[in-house]
């Protein structure tokens, strides 16, 4: 579903390429972890799959249509969902408007269905009175399964996930990670979720390093 050609990416002030000539696909019904140390580049390929930014050199194809076809603006609208560890909430709204929204923004199938959007918070361990409070009165780990329901509400099949259990406890952790299952499985989408955590690494379908400027496949 979605592929890198001889990607290739380097900020200006830098005299090395964090990475250079990655060739990867990531299928639909999977999930993927991206592990290495700190400062490798994992976030800031995370930022050129979810068109943030454009690549140096190379270029990255939605189902065989390079990004730049597509658009940079439509396809962050569209095909892409983002889940940061900041969780990135509508923070002045309740978790349900902040689905609402996002699936009116991105004119999600389901765009206006309360129903849906609760039927979604619920499954996630949102409690009915949470879902119309201001998100700012909920923990972090409910914040971040918040953000994890605006992504199972909307439609794009790609599902790109920064380090979004670091700021968890164990328990939320593995609640997060078992859902980010759920969403590849389930839902038939394709999850690339960055992280420090071997142990969370783990429990995806498939693992990369970054090291080297290259994404080593770990052995499963
Ligand atoms: N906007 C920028 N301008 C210049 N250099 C940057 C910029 N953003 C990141 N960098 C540098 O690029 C390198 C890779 O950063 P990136 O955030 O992608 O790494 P990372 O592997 O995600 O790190 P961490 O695990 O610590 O989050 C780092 O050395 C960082 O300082």
């Amino acid at each position: 579903m979605l592929r890198t050609e001889e990607l290739g990416y380097w900020y200006q002030d830098k005299e090395q390429p964090l990475f250079q000539q990655v060739n990867l696909e990531f299928e639909v019904g999977q999930s993927y972890a991206i592990l290495g140390h700190s400062g490798s580049g994992k976030t800031t390929f995370l930022s050129l799959i979810a068109g943030l930014d454009k690549p140096r050199e190379g270029a990255i194809f939605l189902n065989d249509r390079p990004l730049t076809e597509i658009g940079l603006t439509h396809y962050r609208r569209h095909e892409v969902s983002i889940v940061f560890q900041a969780y990135n909430l509508f923070t002045y709204m309740s978790p349900l408007n902040n689905l609402l929204t996002a699936m009116a923004i991105t004119g999600a199938s389901h765009a206006g269905d309360q129903d849906y959007a609760r039927q979604i918070l619920r499954a996630l361990g949102i409690a009915d009175e949470l879902m119309t409070r201001n998100v700012q009165h909920l923990s972090g780990g409910q914040q971040q399964r918040v953000a994890i329901a605006r992504t199972m509400c909307c439609d794009a099949k790609l599902v790109v996930a920064d380090e979004p259990t670091g700021n968890l406890d164990e328990d939320n952790t593995q609640a997060v990670i078992a859902q980010f299952q759920r969403i590849a499985h389930d839902q038939q989408k394709c999850v690339i979720l960055v992280t420090h955590e071997p142990d969370v690494a783990a429990q995806c379908d498939q693992q990369y390093r970054l090291e080297n400027k290259q994404f080593v496949r770990l052995a499963e």
